[in-house]
């Protein structure tokens, strides 16, 4: 059978080269069509982009290609894979079927209760083009299934320190998610190692793979906490053959601005909170002056000082604010009526009948007046400082500089509150200012006309550049061609005019539809998967929901890890105020990273962070029980150093963690990278988060406890990293509390 499945894959293979030689000419030919007009140049366009897409799709599925059979009861035989490849000899008999299919369902959800009609499921391992094993599962002879040895061989593998895909292992209940057909927000709730992140990476691919032409076109977009974690995950969908998804932090989100800046935890909190809304919201009305009690607004155009008392211009204001709009698509409302209302100022002042008080004014002159105020600089400028033009960084930069408008702002925070958020000269944005950046988006709105003048500016530009490529070659032309000797050559001046050599300029400049939403803040995704969405505080949720005013979501996480003190306490908590109740739960509740012997302490200490949540269960054992070792408190450094180098060691090409205290991380990276080089890294239990190693080495367990509110929550997370082992190192005068101290 491992021959007979060796020429089937070779088969396969051939038929995957055949199409990427056949994708590849069609590209090719798309790209050098010339001559289109407008429509045609955008069809061309879609074309292109689809063939590319299509490329890239069997430019990744390489590796794993073909992973699984199924034989039916009636005979028919099903190969599974990575993608769907029909056979082009035969009437186009699919050869391969797309593992999300749904003919391919069978292959993750037949059980020797319920065989879905499989006769026998078989797993292909492969290295490369080469069949190295195959196991069965027989159905009929109502023997258990011993099919779970690929799965198995899979969870045992060694880490390679990027997340790996697990199409061909997927469990029943990880399957019911992955082709859930929920429109709406599906949470998907899970303790560590259930494979959370596997299952919710593989639904996007599944969401694409079903709805493939409004999803590339709207864009998936996978938020995840840090770039450490994107890093570790961003192979999975590409290896899936889905390479146009977005996968971005919370604090990328606000095309322009690096959140790079760290601040202290407090200020993470705040920020998160979901009364922040209202002091950006605050912050905004303190920008619309008027002026002060007993002052007047006072202007002088032309040599003449005009002005308006102060109920005139809150009577201004508040019209301007009636209008509901943004603040600064407001503003034109706003400055017109004040200049009517100086307009009406002047006539009455200049053009009052002395005789009986009517206007000596007629209406054109009148018109005349509001056109010269429109027109002054002066006026302008003096209504502008009542009304200002704001983007949100200079909205939000002025507001933590001063305590007088945060103390408009924010009435209801505390003095220490305000005085965590004062911050001085601008030093940058943080990822907790970036929700606030794009609250102040929302309500400030964008004044854009000056950057559709310049658009358009640049275009002329662009024109007059092409025309000029143009005349120069059309003055190479009478010198190259003047004799007339070959009349089929065309010169680019008679396939081209100016305004098609400016299109295909800016086609040049073309970028995928992901790094397109990517710049767009206004930017509609088609779905959002939201992971370790636990950490996520209000604001932040504020800001995802808007980029998905469908609702359709996919969020995972476990409660019980919210490291983050902005984190959430509870997904009901999290979503009412954006969904309702409109949202659906569902459970995992297999480990499939922890062996036995460590889920067993992880339960534990679950156990006192809140004693109704049941661990996840283990499926298997490592044959090693997690240990602890204590050193004297100034050997610390060197023993986590000489601790992750034995583990390493143990390991080909596997990975080490040391999780420390954030506090002790500096300390201890250059002791261990001098004893352990590579395949080791040194992090603190927020930055491990959804990671995973071979081994690890957990450092001042109490320290990670005391260090933080959600401390315990941390040390859970630091816990349960290890696919295979776990050591606790500690101060040997001050052993680990319970359930740590029991080892
Ligand atoms: N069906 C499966 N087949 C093979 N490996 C699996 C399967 N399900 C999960 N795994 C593996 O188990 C490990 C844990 O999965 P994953 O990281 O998705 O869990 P998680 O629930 O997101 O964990 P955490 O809450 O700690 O982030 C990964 O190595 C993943 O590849």
């Amino acid at each position: 059978m491992h021959d007979q499945e060796q020429e089937y894959l070779t088969r396969l293979y051939d038929r995957l080269d055949a199409l990427r030689g056949e994708t590849r000419a069609r590209l090719d030919q798309v790209l050098a069509s010339t001559g289109l007009g407008h429509q045609g140049l955008a069809e061309r366009d879609v074309a292109a982009a689809e063939l590319a897409g299509r490329a890239a799709r069997l430019d990744s599925v390489e590796n794993g290609l073909c992973f699984g059979r199924l034989d039916m009861r009636d005979g028919e035989r099903r190969h599974i894979g990575r993608i769907g490849i029909l056979d082009d000899t035969t009437d186009y008999e699919p050869l391969l079927i797309d593992w999300r299919a749904p003919a391919a369902r069978p292959f993750y959800v037949a059980t020797a209760v319920s065989t879905e009609n499989v006769r026998r499921r078989r797993h292909i391992r492969t290295e490369g083009r080469r069949v190295t094993g195959v196991q069965d599962e027989e159905f009929d002879r109502g023997a258990e299934p011993t099919g779970d040895s690929a799965l198995f061989d899979a969870l045992d593998a060694e880490r390679t320190g990027r997340m790996a895909d697990i199409v061909a292992t997927i469990q029943a209940e990880q399957d019911d998610i992955i082709r859930a057909d929920h429109a709406g927000v599906l949470v998907v709730q899970g303790g560590p190692g259930t494979g959370k992140t596997a299952v919710a990476l593989h639904r996007a691919a599944y969401l694409l793979y079903t709805h493939r032409e409004r999803l590339t076109r709207s864009v998936v977009l996978v938020v995840g906490p840090n770039a450490t974690f994107l890093r570790y995950i961003g192979d999975v969908l590409p290896s899936l053959g889905e390479t146009g998804v977005l996968l971005a932090t919370v604090g990328e989100l606000f095309p322009g601005v690096r959140a790079e800046l760290a601040e202290a935890p407090e200020v993470v909190e705040l920020k998160g909170r979901l009364d922040m809304a209202e002091v950006v919201a605050a912050a905004v009305r303190d920008r619309q002056r008027v002026p002060e009690e007993g002052e007047r607004f006072e202007v002088v155009h032309d040599g003449e000082r005009l002005s308006l008392d102060r109920e005139t211009c809150l009577r201004i204001r508040a019209r301007a604010r009636e209008t509901r709009l943004p603040h600064n698509e407001a503003r034109p409302w706003f400055r017109r009526w004040m200049i009517e209302a100086l307009a009406r100022a002047a006539s009455e002042r200049y053009g009052t009948d002395p005789l009986d008080g009517g206007s000596l004014l007629t209406d054109a002159d009148k018109e005349t007046i509001v056109t010269e105020l429109r027109e002054s600089p002066e006026v302008a400028a003096a209504v502008d400082a009542l009304w200002p033009a704001l983007d949100p960084q200079r909205l939000l930069a002025e507001l933590y500089a001063s305590p007088r408008r945060l103390a408009a702002a924010a009435p209801r925070l505390d003095r220490a509150e305000r005085a965590a958020l004062l911050r001085g000269p601008h030093r940058g944005w943080s990822p907790a200012d970036v929700p606030l950046l794009d609250e102040a988006a929302e309500l400030l709105g964008v004044d854009d006309r000056a950057e559709r003048a310049a658009a358009a500016a640049e275009r002329a530009e662009r024109l007059r550049l092409a025309q000029e490529a143009l005349d120069v070659a059309y003055g190479s032309r009478t010198t190259d061609f003047d004799d007339g000797d070959e009349p089929e050559l065309l010169s680019a001046y008679d396939l081209l005019d100016a305004e098609t050599l400016a299109e295909r300029h800016e086609e040049a400049d073309h970028r995928g539809q992901a790094q397109r939403a990517a710049a767009d803040r206004t930017w509609a995704f088609g779905h959002v998967v939201v992971d370790e969405a636990q950490e996520l505080s209000p604001m932040a949720w504020r800001l995802l929901m808007r980029r998905c005013p469908a609702r359709s979501m996919t969020i995972v996480g476990d409660i019980a890890q919210t490291g983050d003190p902005a984190g959430a306490p509870s997904w009901e908590g999290v979503l009412a105020p954006h969904v309702g109740d409109r949202w659906r739960l569902a459970e995992l509740t297999v480990n499939y990273r922890l062996p036995s012997e460590i889920a067993e302490l992880a339960a534990a200490v679950l156990r006192r962070i809140d004693a109704a949540r049941t661990a996840p269960r283990a499926v298997r054992a490592a044959g090693v029980a997690p240990w602890r070792e204590p050193v004297p408190a100034g050997e610390l450094a060197a023993a986590a150093g000489r601790l992750a180098a034995a583990e390493r060691a143990r390991t080909t090409g596997g990975r080490v963690g040391v999780i420390a205290p954030a506090g002790l991380v500096a300390a201890l990276a250059g002791p261990v990278r001098a004893a352990a080089p590579d395949r080791v890294d040194v992090l603190d239990p927020r930055t491990a988060k959804g990671l995973e190693f071979d081994s690890v080495v957990v450092v001042d367990p109490d320290r990670i406890v005391a260090d933080s509110p959600r401390g315990l929550n941390d040390l859970y997370v630091a816990l349960t990293r290890p696919t295979r082992r776990l050591v606790v190192l500690h101060d040997a005068a001050r052993p680990p509390s319970p359930p740590l101290g029991d080892l």
